[in-house]
């Protein structure tokens, strides 16, 4: 069933069994990664660094085991990557390499000033950096701020030609600038934000008060990145954009360069939907981010948090693909990142990593080794670990001189005055335990706040007997991956809060606490420090085996292959969307015919855009439906042209209607068709007479239930057929209520009844069966041939709705291209109707026919004709019976006059789309101002 398949949200290659699904894509794809690697491990990468790359730098689609070596201690250079399934093929044959430029707010190395014209590179700190600096297969550039103000053009030269040594591109930001977008909005108001943590009330308010220019400030420096990218795309590249700093930079760049692939992903967790509504940037942040093609977080949570934040704010269709606008679907995913695990395995094999770890062993000899390695952040939970240590210690009077907590603190965004507050918090504490359990020789903290370098990070991981990860919420922490990579030998414990990230994948090996529960975390401190070697054995090889196979490496790997697919996606699903409408020729066509026809929906589609400019929702406002104002005079034009007949066949019921559109001269068919009228004249029914409504009490029944019981919704009891609608609850439990409904629906008042159920997106109609707008078309044409002084054939149709799918055979009633093929049993049925209508009007011209038109008498019969193929071109017949003055057909529509148009939906049976209802009005207006020129 066509219309089910387009109903349903995933769509795409359901229409197709011949093209691949996407799942099957992404398996061949990793199939082929696979193999393409262990054929080059085979191979030795033969001549791996001879040719020249994109970059003509000489690195080639792989490194081998030596050069990968080579570069250890060369962390920068283990950007230079490249795609190994999505390169293209270059003249001589080869793969060329597709491009990747890594957008992040910091680059992977920081820059000091030495001289004039002279810079140190250091590298910066964070799981970001860590994360992509292991990600070693693909060509890629990174763009970023270098953390620090360079405002002269030596400086700005010289440190843009240190930096490409390293593959890595500036972005100069000035020191106002950093101040507001990054110490100000990304640091004190998303990065909060995002880890759930509310400012004090009374920062809360200064925020609020600078909170628009810092938003100015955020969205200017997301411009400044986004034209640093333009500048380096070139066609084919892969853009990933990175992180909550750079949320505006997806859209900024789909502005310059639709084409562009744009993949974003956050690394901090995204939290619900509760907390995001609070921003008063929410809408805006949310749509930036849903111009990129694939949106990536670290778990289902976040992922799921950002769907629905969409589906709630923005009020978005949200898929188990992703979120769905007007039929372009940004992918949602999650993707958790890794570590590049085997540089910190071979890391300790170095001598000077050996080295650490015996000094360690020595200094800390019969003490057990506790460790916390985080930046000194408020999300990190370090006064929550510290002040557990001191419970345990506190209650362990035996281990007291057992057991030591290094605590490496490493300082980050110093500038944020709630970073600075923290930083004393800390050392308030762990001065205070140190003095209350400290000896002459030794303390039970040593708290440093400062960064190691990596050789005596890893030694320290080695030598460590249980690792204390505390956050009160973390994208992932990567610290808990690193531990366990270096603790082969060792397996030792770790200790990780739930609230991070690797929670989701390190659960099962390490011991998961609530670090906000100071009792269970001291008591998890002395299980782990007496665990048993048998059950360390255990959890370790567990997350052992995780960390190993689940690399930053295959994380990249695994995101830009689905962004490539991801447009792929796109590109099958847009073949199946229908064009936006040439308004110019529709326009113009119309202005060349003699006898137009314009049947129009009227809500959703001439009533107002309902949230546009992001206003709130004002559900009474909107529930009242009002013919959109800038509308008035133009339809007046269209309806006083002689040569035009303009119907407004829609749902409501005739009151609403009348109220709309009683002063111009038209049609108006209430109820799907049900009812007719030329205003000015009576209503007629042309319900078809056996149409029975015995159910009718028993679903409003069902309905007033459910409305009671699911706040704001609202039922509509027509005449014909009922709807209940939940557009303004809250999304997810309108929708469990409607699932709930239609079961109730099914199995009780109508299982037995003849009539139909039709889902809208948030709504049930119940309506008797055969009740459809393309049903009542004929009846209505009969109608208006039959009153007006019709002289010439109606040469031009416009067709234009927000129709149910359900309603969409109307579409296919005048569709010339239709006319030739055999036609579906729905329109043998309209032509059978067609049958009764055209004997109906002959009584009419003769002066008995009634002014309503009930057709049922005959229906029966006429059915069953239908059923066989002899009025299977039901088009010919229409026009044979459909006769205007001297025998000449109703309707003479060529292919090119006929415009049927969906609003507001992509996927439909019309020719062509038209975005919403304000697209209408233009085309309208358009169309009014043209014919009276
Ligand atoms: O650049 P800074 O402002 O100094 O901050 C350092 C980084 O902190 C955040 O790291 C996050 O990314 C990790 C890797 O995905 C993840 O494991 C961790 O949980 C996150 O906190 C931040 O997201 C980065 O942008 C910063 O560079
Ligand atoms: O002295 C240090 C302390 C930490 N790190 C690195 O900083 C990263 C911290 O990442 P994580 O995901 O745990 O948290 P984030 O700081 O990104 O929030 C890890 O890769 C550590 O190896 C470092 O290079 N030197």
């Amino acid at each position: 069933n066509p219309t089910q398949i387009l109903q349903t949200s995933g769509i795409k290659n359901s229409y197709d069994s011949t093209v691949p699904s996407r799942l099957e894509r992404l398996l061949r794809e990793r199939e082929l990664r696979k193999s393409s690697k262990s054929q080059n491990a085979n191979e030795g990468i033969r001549d791996g660094n001879k040719d020249s790359n994109v970059f003509g730098n000489g690195n080639e689609l792989c490194l081998s085991d030596g050069d990968r070596r080579a570069r250890e201690g060369e962390l920068i250079e283990g950007l230079a990557v490249s795609s190994l399934t999505n390169g293209f093929e270059r003249q001589d044959g080869r793969l060329q390499r597709q491009r990747l430029l890594v957008v992040a707010n910091r680059l992977p190395v920081s820059a000091v000033r030495k001289g004039e014209d002279s810079w140190n590179l250091e590298v910066s700190v964070g799981g970001l950096v860590s994360a992509l600096l292991g990600v070693n297969e693909f060509e890629a550039n990174w763009i970023g701020w270098a953390g620090v103000n360079v405002t002269d053009e030596i400086g700005q030269r010289s440190l843009t030609e240190a930096l490409a040594e390293k593959r890595c591109i500036p972005v100069f930001l000035d020191q106002e600038l950093v101040h507001q977008y990054y110490n100000g909005y990304c640091n004190n108001i998303l990065w909060p934000l995002f880890h759930y943590l509310p400012l004090p009330q009374e920062d809360r308010l200064a925020t609020t008060r600078s909170f628009q220019s810092q938003f100015a400030a955020y969205k200017e420096a997301n411009q400044m990145f986004a034209d640093v990218v333009n500048e380096h795309y070139q066609e084919g590249d892969v853009v990933w954009c990175h992180d909550y700093h750079l949320m505006f930079l997806p859209k900024c760049l789909k502005e310059y360069n639709s084409e562009m692939k744009v993949g974003w992903f956050l690394h901090t967790p995204f939290p619900s939907s509760e907390i995001h509504r609070t921003l008063p940037s929410r809408s805006e942040l949310l749509r930036a981010v849903l111009a990129a093609d694939l949106v990536g977080f670290h778990t289902y949570d976040y992922a799921r948090h950002f769907v629905s934040a969409c589906t709630r704010i923005l009020g978005l269709e949200g898929t188990p693909e992703g979120v769905e606008d007007q039929g372009q679907l940004t992918r949602v995913a999650a993707f958790p990142i890794g570590i590049d695990s085997d540089r910190f395995i071979r890391a300790l094999e170095l001598p000077a990593v050996k080295y650490h770890i015996k000094e360690l062993q020595e200094r800390f000899a019969g003490r057990k080794v506790m460790l916390g390695v985080d930046r000194l952040d408020m999300i990190k939970g370090i006064p929550q670990k510290i002040l557990a240590f001191e419970k345990f210690l506190e209650e362990n009077p035996d281990w007291r001189d057992k057991v030591v907590l290094l605590q490496i603190a490493v300082p980050t965004r110093t500038d944020v005055p709630e970073y600075q507050k923290l930083t004393c918090q800390v050392h308030e504490i762990v001065g205070r335990i140190n003095g209350r359990f400290g000896t002459l020789t030794a303390v039970p903290i040593h708290h440093l706040d400062r960064s190691l370098d990596f050789p005596a990070l890893c030694a320290l991981y080695a030598v460590t007997d249980v690792a204390l990860v505390t956050s009160l919420r973390d994208g992932m922490n990567l610290v808990s991956y690193e531990f366990v990579a270096c603790q082969a030998s060792k397996k030792g414990v770790l200790i990780l809060s739930e609230f991070a990230g690797a929670a989701q994948s390190l659960g099962a090996g390490a011991i998961l606490v609530n670090p906000w529960n100071i009792t269970e975390l001291a008591s998890s401190i002395g299980y782990a420090l007496t665990m048993s070697a048998n059950e360390r054995e255990k959890r370790h090889q567990h997350n052992f085996l995780h960390v190993t196979t689940h690399t930053s490496q295959e994380w990249a790997e695994t995101f830009v292959s689905e962004l490539n697919d991801t447009v792929v996606e796109a590109q099958l699903r847009t073949r199946h969307i229908p064009p936006q409408l040439p308004s110019e020729v529709a326009i113009e066509r119309y202005l060349q015919s003699n006898n137009r026809l314009l049947i129009l929906g009227f809500n959703a589609t001439l009533t107002e855009p309902v949230d546009a400019q992001g206003r709130r929702i004002d559900q009474l406002k909107e529930m009242e439906l009002k013919l959109h104002p800038d509308l008035k005079e133009p339809l007046r034009t269209l309806c006083n042209d002689p040569k035009t007949t303009i119907v407004v066949l829609s749902g409501s019921d005739r009151n609403v209607l009348d109220e709309n559109f009683g002063e111009y001269r038209m049609w108006l068919a209430a109820e799907h068709g049900m009812f007719l009228r030329q205003t000015g004249g009576n209503w007629m029914t042309t319900m078809p007479e056996n149409l029975s409504m015995d159910w009718v009490d028993s679903v409003k029944h069902v309905f007033e239930y459910f409305t009671e019981r699911t706040p704001r919704s609202h039922f509509e009891l027509r005449e014909t057929s009922l709807v209940w609608n939940y557009k303004y609850t809250d999304i997810e439990f309108g929708k469990l209520q409607s699932k709930d409904l239609l079961q109730h629906l099914w199995t009780g008042p109508i299982s037995n009844a003849s009539v139909e159920v039709v889902q809208g997106s948030r709504s049930v109609e119940v309506r008797a069966v055969g009740v459809t707008k393309g049903a009542a078309i004929d009846r209505i044409l009969g109608e208006i041939v039959h009153n007006n002084d019709v002289k010439t054939p109606i040469d031009y149709v416009l067709c234009i709705g927000h129709f149910l799918a359900k309603d969409e055979d109307i579409y296919s009633f005048f569709d010339p291209d239709l006319s030739q093929v055999q036609a579906p049993t729905m329109r043998t049925k309209i032509a059978s109707h067609l049958n009764r209508s055209t004997s109906n009007h002959s009584a009419g011209k003769s002066g008995h026919r009634p002014a309503s038109c009930k057709v049922g008498q005959q229906a029966s019969t006429i059915d069953k004709k239908a059923g066989s193929n002899e009025n299977a071109n039901w088009w010919s017949l229409f026009r044979d019976r459909m006769t205007v003055h001297e025998g000449s057909s109703v309707l003479d529509l060529k292919a090119d006059n006929y415009f049927s148009c969906a609003v507001g939906r992509n996927c439909s049976l019309a020719r062509y789309l038209l975005g919403s209802s304000a697209d209408v009005v233009s085309l309208l207006k358009d169309m009014a101002y043209n014919s009276s020129c």
